[in-house]
Formats: structure tokens, C-alpha cells, sequence
């Protein structure tokens, strides 16, 4: 196995498999419990849900897939989180690549969060969406990860006593960026704003026994272990009933929604803490009997989601919805729902788990960051709040029933 990654959410797992297996590198994506050996595949992603968790659970359950991944012969293992950092001042980033970095006893860690596809680069040391810095995008507002400081070298340095290096553009460009990376330092932020960039970190990265950052450096160490696209993917499209479910409040899934021209539902965040059987079965229902693929959303702006904070404490209001989800979607697959096409991480974590799923085949791309997955005779879209254009939902259906 040339590279074992372990993702930090769900969707951002996809994200990564999906990059690496455009490289051409057969890639699996594996979640919850792990089978007792991976399937031969060059590249195995386990999508974790350890992003929002206590740091102690974060890094005990990293730890767990690292072992994972290292009996199974991983030769290099990458840290996935988002591309656009999240995390809060006391983790999980810091903390679970700090556990990693010393299980495996690596010197040198190079966190690159850069995904230049979808806009996310870092310059200076500073992360930016577009043209925005990160503390002026809508992750400013994000509900379980507020990014309130774009400096990623004093935002991880909040979150681990391993002291912070930076690898500006200029010395990654440069003719000996090896030895800048040596005096960087142990855990080194690295600027990247375009794919040669990524590229030249893949290279640089190559022998690295831990590699940290978003999906691209997956496809740039991919590349630079001479990996080549152009592998045909398997894949099999799906017909019969489908489901959208948002718990994403992301200003890109907000606007899918908006876009959406289906039948739609709100769940209300007093219907999620009330939530009984029977009012799941009565979801179900609702979303059965419409005449085209019904969207259950939860997702709201940031004043309804910062009021429902405040009267109900974050973590409450997140559990509820999720759980919601997470039991809706296994009572949908019960009752033959073979398409689902869900956005948000969190939300597509829980909706993973309720339906029990342990292994995705990759399929083609939806759009920039989310792969079509196939589970048995599922198909899946599970969707990173901020990715995809507008008319992402009615994309996202057509791939999944193989259009
Ligand atoms: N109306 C709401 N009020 C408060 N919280 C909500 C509401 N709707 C959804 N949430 C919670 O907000 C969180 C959104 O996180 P999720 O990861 O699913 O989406 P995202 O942040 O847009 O996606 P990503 O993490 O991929 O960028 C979830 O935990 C969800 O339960
Ligand atoms: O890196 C990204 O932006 C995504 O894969 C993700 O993790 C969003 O939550």
C-alpha cells in the first residue's frame, strides 16, 4: 500500500479518495469497522468523524486507523482535514498529527492545506478562500468550527507545544526547497497556490513517513510516486428511489438548496430534539410519497443557527440533527431508497453510520472535491458543505443513476 491516509471527516475522506484515484491509483474508502485486511488497493482512505470530537477521542481513534494502516503495509500515511483548516484553537489538528507524528517517529511534517481546484490557497502563511482570507469567507460563521484567525502558523500553534515553521512560496519555487523544509522545522505550514506548487510538495513529501493537509497533496504524492491518470473506474449507476438530506448550513449548500427545484422539507431543530420513531417513519413517509427525490433540510443562515446555539448549547443541537438523520436514512434504506445524496460533513458521517456502511468503491466525479460512491447496492453523493455549483442536487441524481 503506497499511501494510507486517514480523513478527518467524511466527505473530506471522499474528497481525498476521489483526488487520488483521478491520479489514476486504484483507492478504496473505508468507514467504521475496519475489516481485518484491506482489499490489495494502492491507496486506502479511512474516513473518520474525528474533526469536531474531545482532542482524547480524536487522536485515540487516529491512532487506531494508523495501526490499521500500518498492519496493512501502508508505506506513508496522510492526515486529511479540510482545505480550509477547520478546527478549533485546542484541536483536532494540532493534537491528532502531534500523536501521529510520534507513533511514527517522524521529524519533519508538512501541513498542506492548499486545494487550489476549489480555491483554497495559502500564501504567507495565510489560508485564503478565493480572494477572501479565511477569516472573511463564510468559515468565519461555520457552526462547529468558526475560523477566526487566518494565520494557519498561530492557529496551529494554538493547538500543539511542537513549534510552528513555515515554508514560504519563494523557498518551495527555490533551487534547494529540501533544505529549507529541514530548517523549517518539525511541523512546517506550507504556503502552495497553484498545482505545480502541490506538485512540488508531493515530491518534496515522497519518503515522508507522515504528510499532512487537504486532498490535493493526496494527488501530488500520488503523482510524485509515479502514479498516472487515465485508470478506468469501475462504476455502476443506480436506479430507484432517492433522498437528498442537508444538515449542511454552508453558503454553498444554501444556495443548492435555493437552486433545488424538487419537493423540499424543513427539519426544524425542535422537530430533531423531539424526534420519536414515529416521526422519523412519518419523514419517510412524506419523502416516499413525493414524485420526484424529496430534500430534507435542516440546514439554516448563521442568525437561526447561532439562536438555536444559544437556547439548546452547539453540540446538543448538532447531536440531534445528526442522530435525526442518521436514523432517517436507515429507515429510508429499509424501506428501498438506493440513492442518497447528502451535503455536510458532519452530517454525511452520521448518515453514513446510521446506514452501517463499511467500504465505498470510488466512482466518477461530481463536481470538484465529491466522488459518486457505490456501497452494495447503494449509491452515495456525500458533499462538503462549501463544494459544488448550484445546480449540484440534480448533477449529483443524474451521476448516481449512471446518466
Ligand atoms: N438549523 C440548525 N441549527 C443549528 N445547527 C445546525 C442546523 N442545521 C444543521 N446544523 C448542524 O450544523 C452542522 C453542519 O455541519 P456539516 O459538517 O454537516 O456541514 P458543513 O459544515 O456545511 O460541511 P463541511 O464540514 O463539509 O464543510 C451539523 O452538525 C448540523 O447538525
Ligand atoms: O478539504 C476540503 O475542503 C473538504 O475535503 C473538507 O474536508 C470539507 O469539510
Amino acid at each position: 500500500m503506497l499511501i494510507g491516509a486517514i480523513g478527518d471527516d467524511f466527505t473530506g475522506s471522499g474528497d481525498l479518495a476521489n483526488m487520488i484515484a483521478k491520479t489514476g491509483t486504484e483507492t478504496r474508502l473505508y468507514a467504521g469497522r475496519l475489516p481485518a485486511r484491506a482489499g490489495g488497493e494502492a491507496a486506502a482512505v479511512i474516513a473518520l468523524k474525528t474533526r469536531t470530537l474531545p482532542v482524547a477521542d480524536a487522536v485515540a481513534q487516529s491512532l487506531e486507523a494508523l495501526r490499521w494502516l500500518r498492519e496493512q503495509g501502508a508505506e506513508r500515511i496522510l492526515f486529511k482535514y479540510c482545505s480550509t483548516f477547520d478546527s478549533t484553537p485546542q484541536g483536532n489538528i494540532g493534537p491528532v498529527a502531534e500523536a501521529l507524528a510520534d507513533e511514527l517517529g517522524a521529524e519533519s511534517v508538512l501541513f498542506v492545506p492548499s486545494f487550489p481546484d476549489t480555491g483554497r490557497t495559502v500564501y504567507q502563511g495565510h489560508l485564503f478562500v478565493g480572494d477572501r482570507l479565511l477569516s472573511e469567507s463564510a468559515l468565519a460563521h461555520h457552526p462547529l468550527t468558526p475560523m477566526s484567525d487566518p494565520d494557519l502558523r498561530r492557529w496551529l500553534g494554538r493547538q500543539t507545544r511542537q513549534p510552528v515553521g513555515h515554508l514560504a512560496l519563494a523557498a518551495l519555487r527555490g533551487p534547494d526547497a529540501a533544505a529549507a523544509l529541514a530548517r523549517a522545522g518539525r511541523f512546517v505550514i506550507a504556503d502552495a497556490i497553484d498545482d505545480q506548487d502541490i506538485d512540488r510538495l508531493g515530491w518534496l513529501a515522497r519518503d515522508a513517513r507522515l504528510v499532512t493537509g487537504g486532498s490535493a497533496i493526496g494527488a501530488g504524492l500520488a503523482r510524485a510516486l509515479g502514479a498516472k491518470a487515465g485508470a478506468a473506474r469501475r462504476w455502476q449507476g443506480a436506479a430507484g428511489p432517492a433522498v437528498l438530506l442537508s444538515g449542511s448550513c454552508s453558503e454553498a449548500t444554501l444556495g443548492q438548496i435555493a437552486a433545488y427545484d424538487g419537493p423540499s422539507r424543513v427539519l426544524r431543530v425542535d422537530e430533531a430534539l423531539a424526534a420519536d420513531a414515529e416521526f422519523i417513519a412519518g419523514l419517510a413517509d412524506w419523502a416516499l410519497a413525493q414524485p420526484a427525490p424529496a430534500l430534507i433540510a435542516a440546514s439554516q443562515g448563521a442568525d437561526a443557527v447561532r439562536a438555536a446555539q444559544a437556547a439548546h448549547g452547539r453540540a446538543r443541537v448538532a447531536e440531534v440533527i445528526e442522530t435525526t438523520f442518521a436514523r432517517l436514512a436507515a429507515t429510508l434504506r429499509d424501506r428501498g431508497v438506493t440513492r442518497f445524496v447528502v451535503a455536510g460533513g458532519e452530517t454525511s458521517g452520521a448518515v453514513a453510520t446510521g446506514l452501517g456502511i463499511q467500504a465505498f468503491d470510488i466512482g466518477p466525479e461530481i463536481a470538484p472535491g465529491v466522488p459518486a460512491l457505490a456501497a452494495g447496492p447503494l449509491r452515495l453523493a456525500l458533499k462538503s458543505g462549501n463544494f459544488g455549483g448550484p445546480d449540484f442536487f440534480a448533477c449529483a441524481l443524474a451521476v448516481l443513476e449512471g446518466k
